[in-house]
């Protein structure tokens, strides 16, 4: 593409470019900065609420575990004395599971690990001795316990609460325990196993070997997790909030809270998608709500580049159409109200002046004889032109110095043309303003006198013939002069005739011996 098929660029454009571009930029910009800001702060708000939920439901489990503990303790004092009496058992059984709706079941083993009393008693594992290690660890430990989740005998899967009986002598007699079902509803199934999310957030609960205890999807508990670093993290006691991948490789924002008295953790969880999901309509309203402004800024700006623009656009315009006529008027007319624009307007205007006077010396010299100053035969002619287009009449003396030759021959050339010079002088002395003077070639010259009679033009010529020839000149001294007087009237003479008549008057004062003045025949 040829630099002349481009588009043209102007000042103003260019201003208007370089702010469409800035407030573009700096939009995009914004809205980056909004969408990055609300989107660290929603990240951050969510991974800490839900630190904080893990944290709740940590809190109020602890509390729920510390009163269970306080129930079996009770119910194990009550017992010391009344472990071989089988109606006291069931009463004291079915009290601890009917009092509230911490367990499912309560058992009372004795020492041999015998299941020795139940509620309900439909449980019907009355007799049967404990087996499995997880059902043996509260005869093992003989504290009290909160166990790992196993299975019943019963076929369920629980956790159990156990509490020691000793006699007073200090004899381990056995203990109560209330067993948790973990896949049917209790307090503490409640709590940590019902919620009502519904944006894909969901909480989960581990025991201290990150087996899930619970968990919304049923078929998970009893699951093992595996490298999950925050769960270990937890598992030690932190309570933290961090982002992670969950099994299903959904990127989650956690929080963590541990149970102490139970070594379990509680992971309460959001997906970072549904956490995000309304920053996209967010960022929409933030841009329909900077658009009025962002016009507003635009109309702005744009009314700024034409001001600005305006006077560089008006001197640019003038320069170029520097020719006309009015083209100083038109610069000196630009309102340039800055610095900038006020010297470029004076220097183009500095610059116009010194072209004008330039060009009318340039003029006058070419309608100037050199030596005399008077007009030459350029501007003679174009001073006949202005008469015949006005229609002025006015009276011509052509005028020649006698025997100029001899002066020439006598006291050298620049003599001679200091006489030339002098005659000039004593023209212009005696010449009116509107008089015009000028030498037609080598030692001829004319006064032309508008809107003068031949007469008055016969005594102008009378009077200087006189005065030069009264006055010597410096260095030749006396000289005279020949005159020819004619007149033109304005009209349909040609004014070359006028000259030629008055040429041949100032033959005939030559021919009638000079220092005289003659008048063409006609006037
Ligand atoms: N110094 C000087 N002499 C000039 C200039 N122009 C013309 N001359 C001289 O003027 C003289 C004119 O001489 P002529 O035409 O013979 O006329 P004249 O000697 O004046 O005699 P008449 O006109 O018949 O009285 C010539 O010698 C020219 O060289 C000029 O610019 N400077």
């Amino acid at each position: 593409m040829s630099s002349s098929s481009l588009p043209r660029l102007n000042l103003r454009n260019l201003m208007l470019a370089m702010a469409v571009f800035s407030v573009i930029i700096t939009l995009c910009n914004s809205l980056y900065a909004t969408y990055d800001v609300q989107r660290s702060l929603l990240i951050n708000n969510t991974l800490e609420a839900n630190r904080v939920y893990a944290a709740k439901l940590a809190e109020v489990t602890e509390s729920v575990i510390a009163a269970t503990r306080q129930q079996l303790a009770y119910s194990a004092g009550q017992l010391v004395t009344r472990m071989d009496d089988e109606a006291a058992l069931l009463a004291e059984t079915a009290r601890l599971h009917q009092q509230s709706d911490t367990f499912n079941s309560v058992v009372v083993v004795n020492a041999k690990g015998v299941i020795i009393a139940t509620s309900p008693q439909t449980l019907k594992v009355k007799g049967v001795r404990l087996t499995s290690a997880s059902a043996r660890q509260s005869l093992k430990a003989k504290t009290p316990l909160i166990t790992d989740p196993f299975v019943s005998p019963a076929g369920n899967y629980i956790i159990s609460m156990s509490h020691p009986v000793f006699a007073t002598n200090g004899d381990y007699l056995g203990y109560v325990a209330g067993t948790i079902y973990l896949e049917q509803s209790n307090i503490l199934g409640r709590i940590l196993g019902q919620h009502y999310y519904q944006d894909g957030s969901y909480l989960y609960v581990v025991d201290r070997h990150k087996t899930l205890i619970y968990h919304p999807n049923p078929d998970r508990i009893g699951e093992r997790i595996r490298d999950n670093s925050a769960i270990d993290d937890v598992l030690q006691g932190h309570e933290y909030a961090h982002p992670v991948i969950n099994s299903r490789g959904v990127n989650m924002l956690a929080g963590f809270a541990p149970v102490p008295s139970t070594g379990w953790g509680i992971v309460a969880q959001r997906p970072k998608a549904a956490t995000l999901a309304g920053i996209n309509e967010h960022l929409l309203r933030v841009v329909l709500k900077s658009i009025p402004l962002s016009l507003l800024t635009l109309i702005g700006i744009w009314l700024s580049a034409l001001f600005i623009s305006r006077p560089l656009w008006q001197l640019a315009t003038s320069t170029g159409l520097m020719s006309r006529q009015d083209a100083q008027a038109d610069i000196s007319g630009v309102r340039s109200w800055y610095y900038e624009a006020a010297q470029l307007k004076r220097a183009i205007l500095r610059g116009i002046g010194r072209l004008n006077d330039r060009i009318d010396q340039l003029h006058t010299d070419s309608h100037t004889d050199a030596l005399t100053g008077l007009l030459n035969r350029r501007g003679m002619e174009q001073l006949l032109d202005s008469y015949t287009q006005q229609q002025t009449p006015f009276s011509v003396i052509t005028l020649d110095i006698d025997y100029f030759k001899q002066v020439n021959d006598t006291h050298g050339h620049d003599a001679g043309d200091r006489v030339l010079s002098s005659l000039a002088s004593v023209m212009k002395e005696q010449a009116r303003r509107e008089d015009a003077l000028c030498r037609s070639g080598g030692e001829e010259f004319m006064i032309f006198l508008p809107q003068t009679s031949a007469d008055n033009a016969r005594e102008v010529a009378e009077r200087l013939r006189q005065g030069v020839a009264s006055n010597p000149m410096p260095v030749v001294g006396h000289i005279t002069l020949s005159l020819g007087v004619a007149h033109w009237a304005g009209n349909d003479e040609s004014t070359k005739t006028v000259l030629n008549r008055a040429d041949q008057a100032l033959y005939r004062a030559k021919r009638e011996g000079r220092n005289r003045v003659a008048m063409a025949t006609a006037d």
